[in-house]
């Protein structure tokens, strides 16, 4: 099936009305010849004639020619603002998935489709654009002119040499301080942005001088590139205003010599003046508007680059409901962005199979690859070679759509969206039923928390007026969100991360409850509490499976802890759990009395080996 590129497609949508646009164009311009001719007719006619009923009969003409240049003026700018809209409509929901998708590593830093589609859509609706579409009537005026005298047609053709050397060296001398001042305000934002998020952080260590100072030479280089850019653009139309009004004086000279020497008439140095003018105005105003024309140009560009890059989406084929055989095979991600034979390897060959009902927990040393192995079984990243199935089909073959509402998962930050607390659970699914919700809430452990607050369900969250939530509370919401509608698939990324003893009980019955019901769950744990559901374990040293199978068998063999755990005797677990084992020896002391029973001690910092990475 031949692969449909949207932007191609919405571009020849936009033929028609740009057609229709320059069509009307021209009919303006044939219109806008009417003050000149009109100027002959009274000075070469009328004046010489004194007929008053021929003044009046020219003068009702010019009425009605105007009357039918707005008309065409309105049309031709009616089409094009209301091109921009469709344009919009057409790319508006394809933009903003790329923008989503620029979120993730692979497309990340790439595009900024939303912003480009903005400025295509407000350029195609401005003045600039009808400028743009005046240009190619410019020889018109410049015909009429030659034909009153060829000096006269020669010299507005100079002039316009002249605009249009200027326009070009604009173009020339502007380009790279554009392009230059673009780059620096878009690693400004990321800073901004940046240092906003981190507030807190900044805050506490004192660092707001030296971050303000940073942020202060981001912004003086490029607000300079931007001057730079603005100084020559602005002597350069000054420039070319200034030729056309010494234009305007000099065929008035000229007009006045030649009916000097017998040429012409009077009346044709007030039309020659008037038609060179009208000549002249479109190439003065396209060199006015050309920094938003130039930004037009390069948003369409990276526009058409864009989408005509993207893979074809493959017709998604209706699937029967999964049941949650997942086979993971050969599966390497190579570290996003990079390039070459020597590109790190942040997962190499893993093969994992799971059955229904199955329960794997993934432990390793932090930088080991875990959330990266999360982010490729939940789909979010792709893996460069090996496969993920779900029920034999890989994920790229099953609807995302539907997939998405088989997989549940909760990523090692929780990352939610403004809405209110019943919409974040039900991941804004339309038709989400409370009951589904609800029974989500429960099985997180959080429906009597979710109670207690002012609006229980429907507590704004998230953005800036939403209700702040814990660590803890988030996290569990994010449970929530992930158990929502009882998925085949639960990849749960660290998530105990932030919670106490009751939430961490929570967690164990909800992964209990999720594999009675026949669901896998994919738990990466740091800390072992959150083992203490799962019947299976995956050990991951520098992205590669060092062991895998039942949990008490890899525990046993990786000589982590022995499988029968009292519950009162803490026994050192020397699996590499620095990142949460490390806090406190009173975190040890809570796991060891938790019903998992499997009981930690910490590292010293000296004992740990650095994360070995490829
Ligand atoms: N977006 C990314 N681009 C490039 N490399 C990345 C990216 N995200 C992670 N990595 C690298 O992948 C490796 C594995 O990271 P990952 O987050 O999977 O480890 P982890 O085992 O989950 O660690 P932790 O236990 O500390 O969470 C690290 O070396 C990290 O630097």
């Amino acid at each position: 099936m031949p692969k449909t590129d949207p932007y191609r497609v919405a571009m020849a949508r936009l033929r028609p009305p740009l057609g229709a646009a320059l069509s009307f164009s021209a009919l303006v311009n044939l219109l806008m010849l009417t003050g000149s001719i009109y100027m002959l007719q009274v000075y070469d006619r009328v004046l010489t004639s004194g007929s008053v009923p021929t003044l009046l009969g020219l003068f009702a003409i010019v009425v009605v020619l105007y009357a039918f240049l707005c008309l065409y003026d309105v049309l031709r700018r009616r089409l094009l603002s209301r091109a921009a809209l469709h344009l919009d409509g057409a790319l508006g929901g394809a933009a903003f998935d790329q923008f989503l998708a620029s979120g993730l590593p692979e497309s990340a830093g790439k595009a900024q489709p939303l912003q480009d589609l903005k400025t295509l859509r407000g350029t195609i609706g401005s003045p600039a654009l009808v400028a743009l579409i005046d240009l190619p009537f410019v020889p018109l005026f410049l015909g009429v002119l030659f034909m009153l005298h060829p000096w006269l047609g020669w010299l507005t053709l100079a002039g316009a040499g002249v605009t249009g050397a200027i326009a070009l060296i604009n173009r020339l001398v502007t380009g790279p301080s554009i392009a230059e001042s673009g780059d620096l305000e878009a690693e400004e934002r990321a800073f901004t942005e940046g240092s906003r998020r981190a507030a807190e952080t900044i805050t506490a260590m004192g660092m707001t001088g030296v971050v303000d100072r940073v942020w202060l030479r981001m912004h003086s280089a490029s607000l300079a590139a931007a001057q730079r850019g603005a100084e020559a653009s602005e002597t350069l139309a000054a420039m070319s205003r200034s030729v056309r009004m010494l234009l305007q004086s000099a065929i008035l000279t000229l007009g006045a010599y030649l009916v000097l020497q017998g040429q012409i008439s009077g009346g044709m140095i007030i039309a020659a003046s008037i038609l060179s003018g009208r000549a002249l105005a479109p190439v003065d105003q396209v060199i006015g508007q050309w920094r938003s024309l130039d930004r037009a140009l390069q948003a369409h560009r990276r526009l058409r680059r864009l989408f005509a890059t993207l893979p074809a989406a493959p017709e998604p084929v209706a699937l029967p409901d999964p049941t949650g055989e997942i086979t993971v095979t050969g599966v390497t991600k190579f570290a996003p962005g990079s390039r070459g034979p020597d590109r790190p390897r942040l997962l190499e060959g893993i093969d994992v199979t799971l059955h229904p009902g199955d329960g794997l927990g993934v432990i390793g040393k932090s930088g080991s690859g875990k959330s990266t192995l999360a982010r490729v079984l939940a789909g979010a990243w792709q893996a460069d070679t090996g496969e993920v199935r779900i029920d034999g089909a890989t994920l790229s073959q099953w609807d995302p759509a539907r997939i998405g509402r088989e997989i549940g998962y909760l990523s090692q930050s929780v990352e939610i969206l403004p809405g209110t607390i019943r919409d974040t659970i039900a991941r804004l699914q339309e038709d989400a039923t409370d009951e589904a919700v609800i029974a989500a809430a429960r099985l997180a452990g959080i429906h009597e928390m979710i109670l207690q607050l002012p609006q229980g369900y429907a507590t704004q969250i998230g953005g800036a007026a939403g209700m702040p939530l814990s660590g803890g509370q988030l996290q569990r919401l994010g449970l929530a969100r992930a158990l929502y509608g009882m998925p085949r698939l639960v990849i749960l990324d660290e998530p105990n991360s932030n919670l106490d003893a009751e939430g961490e009980e929570a967690l164990t019955r909800a992964i209990r409850a999720l594999r009675a019901a026949g669901s896998v769950v994919i738990a990466i744990a740091h800390r072992p509490s959150a083992l203490a559901a799962l019947n299976k374990l995956l050990l991951l040293e520098a992205g590669r499976v060092a062991q895998i199978g039942d949990k008490d068998e890899v525990l046993a063999a990786s000589g982590a802890v022995r499988p029968s755990v009292t519950r009162t005797r803490p026994v050192p677990l020397r699996l590499p759990l620095e990142r949460r084992v490390g806090a406190t020896a009173p975190a040890a002391n809570q796991v060891a009395n938790h019903p998992g029973g499997l009981v930690v001690t910490a590292r010293s910092r000296q004992d740990r080996p650095a994360a070995s990475r490829r």
